[in-house]
């Protein structure tokens, strides 16, 4: 009997979410992201948990299941490097550069991601672009800064607009508010990356460049597509 091709994006969530065992060693303290199809990664590695000491968590919400399934979890400062990263991302390119932040925990994303030797991208077909901006980008950002922040989005062409939920601004695991902006091309991930950083007031811009991936693994009907990144310039 043939297992049934996994088409929905949760069955390709999980499908990758599974292959990303493949990147862990024995006996090691991994970096874990946040998100949906990180949770499939969780939920598989629980079945094998003993393969790991532990782990360094992106978020609150990361660290409550990892802690629900029996996995230590560490204090970033509590470890010198990591091996490895996994995580999820709303979009990444054929550079391996991506937006994430979709569920607010990109500021310590990005502080696990730079820990990290390899960061191991897990995704669903539909977070592949040729150029990152379609999905909104998140920008963390200090709340009083907020509005000058939107007016510099707006001269760059971009519609920026503080996250809410059940009415009120989300408050990140930081104590901070969320922009999401949109009408954006990042053509230049790298240059936009360290421009939007400078500006007063930005916590972490979502364009993961600077950490970018160095593998994807991309679920897809026909399986796991696995994307590698190194190469000259890394
Ligand atoms: O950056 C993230 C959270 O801040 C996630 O990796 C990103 O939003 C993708 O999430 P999902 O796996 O649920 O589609």
């Amino acid at each position: 009997m043939t297992a049934a091709t996994p088409t929905t994006q949760d069955e390709l969530k999980a499908l990758v979410g599974r292959a990303a065992l493949d990147y862990i060693g024995h006996g090691r303290i991994i970096g874990i992201g946040t998100g949906s199809t990180v949770n499939c990664f969780i939920d598989a590695l629980a079945q094998q948990r003993e393969r790991i000491i532990g782990a360094v968590s992106s978020s609150e919400a990361t660290t409550q299941r990892l802690r629900a399934h029996g996995i230590r979890v560490f204090d970033a400062n509590e470890v010198e490097e990591l091996e490895v990263y996994i995580d999820g991302a709303d979009e990444i390119d054929p550079r391996g550069f991506m937006i994430k932040g979709g569920g607010a925990a990109l500021t310590r994303e990005k502080i696990v991601a730079a820990q990290a030797r390899r960061f191991v991208c897990i995704a669903d077909q539909s977070k592949w672009v040729e150029v990152l901006g379609r999905f909104p980008l998140p920008v963390e950002v200090i709340p009083m800064a907020a509005q000058r922040i939107i007016r510099q989005f707006a001269a760059l062409g971009g519609t920026a607009r503080v996250r809410l939920r059940d009415g009120a601004p989300l408050v990140t695991d930081n104590g901070q508010h969320i922009l999401d902006v949109t009408g954006l091309a990042i053509t230049d991930p790298p240059a936009f990356e360290s421009m939007v950083n400078d500006w007063p007031g930005v916590v972490t811009v979502g364009v993961f460049a600077h950490q970018r991936a160095h593998v994807c693994l991309l679920g897809t009907p026909e399986g796991v597509r696995t994307i590698t990144f190194d190469g000259p310039g890394r």
